[in-house]
């Protein structure tokens, strides 16, 4: 079945981060009027200095929100390479959250403790027995196409069994991590990825013009939304009529 992608190309960087922050406004404050909680999950790379930039205009009730990782890398908060290291430099203090509405891992465990204890850590916020269905997914791809820390040709592509995986041989370091499967990413309300810059556009065409079967190609929320948005440098390779301006 095909899931309708919404793909949006952006002049630049500055328009991206508007039109990021505008959707997660929007998605935040339907969730929290349904819902009275805003489930949200959170990628690493290029999307922590877009939201540090754009989410201090967002208007929202910002104690609803519960802040969780697609992906995270096992190592300690003070590491440049924590995931949540660099949210909490780059948004506490600068929007209304606090530390403890990150649910975050506990970087002293190995990879495969700290997937399980993360799991119970979700699932006190999710109803029991069921898929954690998240109101809204933010997600990255990497030039090779990998999403979360979901690497292209790697075994936990096919992972159907756990919520999170731990991965101890990430191709792109650091080595040792932790990861959403695609059974909870595929069951999310929404998913936004956001690729910028021209080192992404040939994957880019990989994915919407060969739709090779790259790890964020998998993405496909069936009973959600998803939008992918673009800067004009990794859309530099879609033809006319392989995007939907909106
Ligand atoms: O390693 C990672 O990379 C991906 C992609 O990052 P980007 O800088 O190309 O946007 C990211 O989504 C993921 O969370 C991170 O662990």
């Amino acid at each position: 079945m095909e899931v309708h992608t919404d793909i949006r190309v952006l002049d630049n960087e500055e328009k991206v981060t508007t039109e990021l922050c505008s959707l997660v406004e929007y998605i935040a404050n339907t969730a929290i009027e349904a819902d009275d909680i805003f489930k949200i999950g959170l990628s690493g790379g290029s999307i922590p200095a877009l939201l540090a930039k754009g989410l201090s205009q967002v208007k929202t009730d910002w104690s609803k929100w519960r802040l969780f990782f697609c992906d995270e890398r096992v190592v300690p908060f003070e590491s440049t390479e924590s995931t949540f290291g660099v949210y909490k430099t780059f948004l506490i203090g600068n929007v209304p959250l606090t530390e403890d509405q990150f649910i975050k891992i506990d970087p002293h465990l190995t990879a495969e403790e700290a997937a399980k204890d993360y799991i119970q850590k979700m699932a006190v916020y999710f109803p029991p027995d069921c898929l954690p269905r998240f109101h809204l997914l933010l997600l990255g791809m990497g030039p090779d196409g990998h999403t979360c820390s979901l690497f292209p040709g790697h075994r936990l592509l096919e992972e159907t069994s756990v919520w999170i995986a731990p991965i101890t041989n990430s191709p792109k370091p650091p080595a040792s991590r932790i990861t959403l499967t695609f059974p909870v990413i595929n069951n999310a309300e929404a998913c936004i990825f956001v690729a910028m810059g021209s080192s992404k556009a040939e994957t880019i065409k990989r994915v919407f013009v060969d739709k090779e079967p790259l790890p964020a190609t998998r993405v496909r929320p069936m009973e959600g939304l998803l939008y992918w948005l673009l800067d004009k440098d990794a859309a530099a390779l879609l033809k006319k009529g392989e995007v939907n301006n909106s």
